[in-house]
């Protein structure tokens, strides 16, 4: 078994199940004790199909071009990977916009969400780059993780309840594109938040709000994600176990974010596929 599916000691809670709590050290996540989970919630991007990549590739190209047009560009530092996993990743689009420019002390005009891609505001800028996003997933379309497809039939298999739940506006053309959306009857995605006006990751409204749809209670729940964010998100809604999937974040910063247990690919936590 690869050490980075060991279940760690939550680091901020003692009540967790028994499965994922101190002492449990060493066992594989394929013992989880599934009897004690009605539910899955699922992020998407960077956790069913690998469309984070595609994300950050957009949020790159964006931020890099906006700081060297800027006036004061010579003032500013880059735009990198580490400020995509600090301030973007996970969050709804604007929310993305608004914390990274904060990080290098512009503020800009928030305009709408419908602004042009060449307005000048926060609302402009997240859409400048969903127009990048756009035009990548349509020349290139997109595949699930296998392995995450394993979980899946394996969950489907067994009755268990999914949902999705993604900061995205673009959630349902991406499971669309990837084939996925007949295997979820409810994803609770961008818009859905905005029209609910549920806040976004790191708070964990959407994911209460996906457990409550599904009729199942948050301690019955399982969240799994890939962003700090997200992690954050499933670990203020006290749901029963948090899963960091690192595709980048990194295995401490998972866990220093609250996940339970961190994997590589979702199928190490199919029953016996992960042992070792
Ligand atoms: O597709 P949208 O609505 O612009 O959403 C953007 C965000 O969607 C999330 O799912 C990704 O994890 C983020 O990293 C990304 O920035």
């Amino acid at each position: 078994m690869p050490d980075d599916s060991v279940i760690a000691d939550p680091p901020h809670q003692t009540d967790r199940p028994a499965e994922a709590g101190a002492g449990a050290e060493g066992k594989g996540v394929s013992e989880l004790a599934w009897s004690d989970y009605d539910a899955v919630l699922f992020d998407l991007d960077g956790v069913l199909t690998p469309t984070a990549e595609v994300h950050m590739r957009a949020w790159d190209t964006m931020f890099n071009d906006y700081l060297e047009q800027r006036p004061d560009a010579g003032r500013l530092a880059r735009y990198t990977a580490s400020d995509y996993f600090a301030h973007v990743d996970g969050k709804p689009r604007f929310d993305g916009v608004r914390t990274f420019l904060a990080s290098r002390d512009i503020e800009l005009p928030e305009g709408t969400p419908d602004d042009p891609p060449d307005a000048e505001t926060v609302g402009g800028l997240g859409n400048r780059k969903n127009a990048m996003f756009s035009a990548i997933l349509e020349r290139d379309g997109v595949e699930p993780y296998p392995a995450s497809v394993t979980l899946l039939d394996w969950l489907a298999d067994r009755g268990t309840k999914v949902a999705v739940v993604s900061s995205s506006r673009n959630a349902p053309l991406v499971l669309e594109a990837a084939g996925l959306a007949d295997r979820f009857e409810h994803v609770v995605d961008g818009r859905v938040a905005a029209e609910a006006g549920l806040a976004g990751k790191p708070s964990p409204e959407t994911y209460l709000h996906a457990a409550r749809l599904l009729g199942t209670e948050a301690s019955r729940a399982v969240v799994v994600e890939d962003a700090l964010s997200g992690v954050e998100s499933g670990r203020a809604g006290d749901f029963g176990l948090v899963v960091g999937v690192d595709r980048g974040a990194g295995r401490e910063a998972l866990l220093g974010a609250g996940a339970d247990v961190v994997v590589r690919e979702l199928d190490e936590l199919v029953p016996g596929r992960s042992d070792g």
